[in-house]
C-alpha cells in the first residue's frame, strides 16, 4: 500500500505584511499536517532554469521511493502541472495545473502516484521543493511532457520548444506502459486554494 499524502493541493500561505516587507511560513509540519498533509519530507530540492520556457518533467520515482513534493517558485513564475499516474485511477492520465510566481507565493502539493513537471514563464526561475523520499536514481521515472494521452495544453508561444534535458526528451508515453502506483481512493480534484 503506497502512503496516502491527501490529494492534490494548492496552497497559499499568509503573508504577515510590514513596513519593512513580509514574513511568511512556508512549512510547519501542524499545519500541514491539518491540511491532511502528512507525509514526512526528508530532502529539499532546489533548481534554476535560465532560459525562459524551460521544462523539466513529467517526473516520478517508483515505489519504494515514490515522493510526495510540495513545491514552489522563489523566483520568476512557473506552471506546475501534476499528472494522475495511479493504476486504476477513474481520473488516470488527467492533470491539475497551477501558477507559482515568487510574488503569489503559493504551493502545489505532489501526493505519491502522480507524475510532476514545470515549464518556466519567464528567464531565470528558480524552484523549491520539499519531497517525502530520498533521491533514488535506480528508481527514476517519467512520462513525455508531451504525451498525447495526456494532451496537457503547456502554454508555449507558437513555434517556441521548450528546453529540455536530455533524458526527458527520450521520456515513453503512458501508451504501453503499466503504472506502478495503486489507486488508493483519493479523488483528483480541480485545485482551489
Ligand atoms: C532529482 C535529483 C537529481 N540529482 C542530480 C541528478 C542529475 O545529475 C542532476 C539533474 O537531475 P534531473 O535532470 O533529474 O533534474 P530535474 O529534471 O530538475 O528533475 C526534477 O524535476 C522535477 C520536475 C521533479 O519533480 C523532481 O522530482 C526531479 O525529477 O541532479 C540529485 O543529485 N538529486 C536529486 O534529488
Amino acid at each position: 500500500m503506497i502512503a496516502t499524502d491527501g490529494p492534490v493541493r494548492l496552497i497559499e500561505p499568509k503573508r504577515f505584511g510590514d513596513a519593512r516587507g513580509w514574513f511568511t511560513e512556508v512549512y510547519s509540519e501542524a499545519a500541514y499536517d491539518a491540511l491532511g498533509i502528512t507525509c514526512r519530507f526528508v530532502q529539499d530540492n532546489h533548481s534554476y532554469s535560465a532560459p525562459a520556457f524551460t521544462l523539466r518533467g513529467l517526473h516520478f520515482q517508483t515505489p519504494p521511493f515514490g515522493q510526495a513534493k510540495l513545491v514552489r517558485c522563489i523566483r520568476g513564475r512557473i506552471l506546475d502541472i501534476a499528472v494522475d499516474v495511479r493504476r486504476g485511477s477513474p481520473t488516470y492520465g488527467e492533470s491539475v495545473a497551477a501558477e507559482l510566481t515568487a510574488e503569489n507565493g503559493r504551493q502545489l502539493f505532489v501526493p505519491v502516484g502522480f507524475a510532476h513537471g514545470f515549464v518556466t514563464l519567464e528567464p531565470d526561475c528558480e524552484v523549491t521543493y520539499k519531497v517525502s523520499a530520498p533521491y533514488a536514481p535506480a528508481n527514476d521515472g517519467g512520462i513525455a511532457w508531451d504525451d498525447p494521452d495526456i494532451a496537457f495544453d503547456w502554454p508555449l508561444p507558437a513555434g517556441t520548444t521548450p528546453e529540455l534535458s536530455a533524458k526527458d526528451a527520450g521520456l515513453p508515453r503512458l501508451a504501453g506502459w503499466t503504472s506502478p502506483f495503486d489507486y488508493d481512493g483519493r479523488p483528483l480534484t480541480p485545485l482551489e486554494i
